[in-house]
């Protein structure tokens, strides 16, 4: 046996090389006197060609690898097989890189294999060993892993990948190693250049992987795509033999991946989907049990595969198409490593393609405009993207179209494509898929087709999460917002447009800003592209933020938001390159913003409500069984977060700004005969003494008059809106009064009784199942402003969210009037309960008295259990409950031009509860 078969035997376990090419590499690289090109498949053995050398070379070697991930995941490998490896990142504790950088500085170091990023190899931080290491003469290797990152033409082109060439200039004598999978002629011819290989030797197996059966099936000519990926899915998994195998979906969005991965666990296959969206747990999850074959079936974007290396995947599936033919042969590659028949297969869709290619422009378009100019190499992408089309659309051998792309001669494929299987099959489908784009083709060609059939129409309006995953990360966090984007549409469209015809891009003429623009340095072009409009447009996102946090009810305040909201966006402005980098600031800050200011109110309503129930105990009769709203929750303003550089300002709460609108309706509304304000008064009048006692200095700076009703002052747009919105507000108080005066069931002193109330009375409210729901007195400031903290059965919650069953949620409106404090002993009834029977309900442990009440409960689990009382005589009166729909339609409608589009519904019906 020859030492490198007994190095191979010893460091990995082998008995003997995977293949010739394999062996032969090896030994090349050992030999030392040349540089070394190993081009072979995913799953080939690549990384052995340099591992081993290097553990039989004296000194170190330098592998260059494109993402910390997979050198981690090559260096946990090594470490279990003994093998001395480390590897040098940002991410490494500072106590271990100072180890590493000793040995590396020792007179003769232990390590054998050192893994770094490109940005880190050229890192001035790392210059110092680098040099030391050439100095003495400790580099036995470079080894440039994944080299076709080095070429522009390549589907990875990585920039940091270019560096290489200078380092390569520095390690003279030292002989360098690339691999790669993927990379036709050109690539490869690249690498060469770039990497200044000099006559390198070139170890290439073909690309063709007889166990690999690629097919391709059209996607809108099935009648249940999920049933036939299901079906796919169960045959190449093994039907129902006890053989364990697993597979891979691919899909190019969070969306789908989610979707797809429910859509196969309800038919029969556990799935798990994995993305960039999902917490870091639970994607660790979803790779550990699909890794240990607890799940057989993984749902992922592409950003999963890279350094996975699991023998007995038999099936993988592109529910998307991939970006061009190089991906798509190294994602469809991780099937069957082990040898056994696995099946590629995409399911193809002109309309995803449509949008890949929209897609592949837009980045081209976007690089062009950072650049400030064209170059040869950004048609690759697009020219690998038709590659990828033709693939699908072809009549012919799939191998052979792949072997073709990588310069490899024709393979004998002998039935391992649908093709080369049966090629009527294939060519009945794409007659059946162009016969259906004829019938649907009308419909779509009003604009202009690009040579893909791109349709512009399809992307109007497009929604967010479209595309690769950056574009999901880059605005995943951001509401939809159609108009923007088709805007952005047309302006890419013109110039795809004026691109193809060979004109230059028409360059933006820069519309100088009005007098009143309240931008600072507002006619500064510095940034390209960046229009006046757009930084308006953030702006006044920025400042809808901080208005949204202070309220409504603070619009006399409203100069000073708009103040910070130009201090903030100046400041982004003045730190930004691009127009892109700009947005993302603004859009990341917007972000921030909104989390701090839940993490603050959050935080207060814990400490408030300890602070509370210390203070009010004095103060305040204690409920059986309830806690005063006020002792869980004050309407303390809160101190904006941390994402509010320099400001101290103080939020209002939307129980504010509803109070606030409340007031004006009274104020301008208050009409003899209208039954609302009729029965407004009729509840002021009852008030107490103790109410106005109540009134905080908070309530009365609320009370202030707003700007709202000053025809002084010369309303901005944005003051314009907010008044809209708080008429909007106003009008779902109205509706929800309408409702209490057309219930029947509207009583003095009537008493509710919830059943479930009696379990509540020994719950205790944990933080992570309450909501502190806010709300406003109908009437005058001098009304308390209560709140009251619902108690969710989580269990309950969960139980029904898991299946998939709607929560049973029911608004009930409860108005009490002019009742009797009753608290130790007065009764609750449920309002169903009240209404069915038509009879008083059973006894109940207690009752509450409130005055001018109106509660909102959404959520049969939600245990009320503590309540405030306004005046100590009130009783409670049942309602008629509203469906959960109406009043998310009430929400939506009248407050959608303040919260965008559903969220504030969802968020509403989850957790608010109004009462009046
Ligand atoms: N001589 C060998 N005998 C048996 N197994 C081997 C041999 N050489 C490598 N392998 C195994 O083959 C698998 C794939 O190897 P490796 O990860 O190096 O492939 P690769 O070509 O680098 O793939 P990729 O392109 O995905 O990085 C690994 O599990 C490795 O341990």
């Amino acid at each position: 046996m020859s030492a490198v078969h007994r190095a191979l035997k010893t460091h990995f376990g082998f008995d003997k090389f995977r293949s010739q090419q394999q062996e032969d590499a090896v030994k090349a690289v050992l030999k030392g006197d040349r540089d070394v090109f190993v081009l072979m498949p995913t799953g080939a053995g690549k990384s052995l060609c340099y591992q081993l050398p290097a553990l039989l070379a004296s000194g170190i070697t330098l592998v260059i690898s494109p993402l910390i991930a997979l050198i981690q995941d090559q260096v946990e490998h090594l470490k279990a097989l003994n093998v001395p490896a480390r590897s040098i990142n940002s991410k490494l504790p500072s106590a271990e890189r100072r180890q590493i950088l000793a040995d590396l500085e020792s007179e003769s170091p232990r390590l054998k294999l050192l893994y770094i990023t490109p940005e880190m190899v050229a890192s001035p931080s790392f210059q110092p060993c680098l040099s030391s290491l050439c100095a003495r003469g400790l580099l036995a290797y470079l080894a440039v892993d994944e080299a076709h990152c080095v070429s522009q033409w390549g589907h990875d082109f990585r920039p940091d990948y270019l560096k290489l060439g200078d380092l390569r200039s520095r390690l003279q004598g030292v002989p360098c190693v690339a691999l790669t999978a993927t990379a036709p002629k050109r690539v490869q011819e690249d690498i060469e250049r770039s990497l200044k290989l000099r006559s390198p030797l070139v170890f290439t197996t073909p690309v063709f992987r007889k166990n690999l059966k690629y097919d391709v099936i059209f996607r809108d000519l099935l009648p249940d795509p999920y049933v036939h990926l299901l079906a796919f899915a169960k045959e190449a998994l093994g039907g129902n033999t006890a053989e364990k195998g697993c597979g891979i979906v691919y899909c190019r969005t969070r969306e789908s991946c989610e979707e797809v991965a429910h859509k196969l666990t309800k038919l029969g296959i556990p799935a798990k989907p994995y993305h960039a969206g999902l917490k870091v747990g639970d994607r660790t999850e979803s790779q550990t049990d699909w890794m240990a074959d607890k799940v057989p079936v993984i749902v992922a974007t592409i950003s999963f595969g890279m350094g996975v290396d699991k023998a007995n995947v038999r099936f993988v599936v592109h529910w998307n198409l991939a970006k061009s033919l190089a991906s798509y042969y190294q994602e469809s590659g991780r099937a069957g490593r082990d040898g056994l028949p696995s099946c590629c297969r995409i399911y193809y869709s002109p309309k995803d393609r449509d949008q890949l290619n929209f897609l592949i422009r837009k980045e081209i378009s976007r690089k062009q405009e950072k650049r400030g100019s064209e170059k040869e190499q950004d048609k690759a992408p697009l020219m690998d993207f038709e590659a990828m089309v033709a693939f699908c659309e072809q009549e012919g051998c799939r191998h052979a179209t792949i072997s073709q792309f990588f310069g490899n001669p024709k393979p004998n494929c002998a039935g391992a494509c649908d093709f080369c299987c049966d090629p009527r099959l294939v060519r009945a489908q794409l007659a059946r898929a162009a016969a259906l784009s004829t019938r649907t083709g009308p419909a779509q060609s009003a604009e202009p087709r690009g040579p893909f059939g791109f349709n512009p129409e399809l992307y109007a309006g497009g929604r967010k999460g479209y595309g690769f995953e950056r574009y999901d990360e880059e605005w995943g966090s951001e509401e939809d917002d159609s108009e923007k984007r088709k805007k952005e549409f047309g302006d890419l469209f013109r110039k795809q447009m004026s691109l193809r015809r060979m004109s230059d891009v028409a360059k933006e003429t820069f519309v100088p800003p009005d007098a009143d623009c309240m931008l600072r340095d507002a006619s500064s072009q510095r940034i390209p592209r960046l229009t006046v409009k757009s930084r308006e447009h953030c702006l006044s996102l920025l400042q809808e933020c901080l208005t949204n946090h202070r309220g409504a009810a603070e619009l006399s305040h409203s100069s000073d938001t708009l103040d910070q909201a130009v201090e903030i966006e100046h400041e982004i402005f003045r730190a930004s390159k691009s127009a892109n980098l700009y947005k993302a600031s603004v859009l990341k800050r917007v972000s921030e913003m909104k989390k701090s200011a839940a993490a603050s109110v959050a935080e207060e309503k814990q400490s408030e409500s300890n602070e509370e129930t210390a203070t009010c105990s004095s103060s305040c009769q204690p409920l059986d069984g309830f806690t005063l709203a006020s002792q869980v929750y004050s309407l303390k303003r809160k101190r904006v977060g941390a994402g509010f550089r320099g400001s101290s300002s103080l939020f209002q709460t939307a129980g504010d700004l509803l109070k606030n609108s409340q007031k004006e309706t009274l104020a301008t509304n208050k009409t003899p005969g209208d039954p609302i304000c009729e029965e407004e008064e009729q509840v002021e009048t009852g008030k107490t003494q103790k109410m106005k006692s109540d009134s905080s200095p908070i309530k009365a700076k609320t009370s202030t008059t707003s700007p709202l009703s000053s025809p002084s002052k010369k309303l901005t747009k944005k003051q314009q809106k907010l008044a809209e919105a708080a008429k909007d507000m106003r009008r779902i108080s109205q509706y929800f009064g309408k409702k209490q005066v057309d219930t029947p069931q509207t009583k003095a002193g009537s008493v509710i009784s919830e059943p479930e109330e009696e379990g509540s009375q020994n719950h205790t409210p944990l933080p992570n199942h309450t909501d502190l729901i806010t709300k406003n007195s109908t009437s005058t400031d001098e009304e308390s402003v209560t709140a009251v903290l619902l108690q969710k059965s989580p269990s309950a919650e969960e139980t029904a969210s898991r299946d998939g069953t709607p929560i049973n949620t029911e608004i009930t409106a409860d108005r009490a009037v002019h009742g009797e404090n009753h608290e130790s002993d007065a009764q609750r009834k449920s309002p169903k309960q009240s209404h069915e029977n038509g009879s008083p309900s059973p006894p109940v442990k207690r009752s509450r008295v409130m005055k001018d009440t109106k509660r909102v409960t959404f959520d049969p689990v939600v245990q009320e259990t503590q309540f405030d009382t306004v005046n100590g005589d009130a009783a409670e009166i049942s309602r008629k409950p509203v469906t959960l729909k109406e009043a998310a339609d009430i929400v939506v409608r009248c407050l959608d031009p303040f919260y965008k589009k559903g969220k504030f519904a969802t968020k509403i019906c989850a957790s608010l509860s109004f009462r009046r």
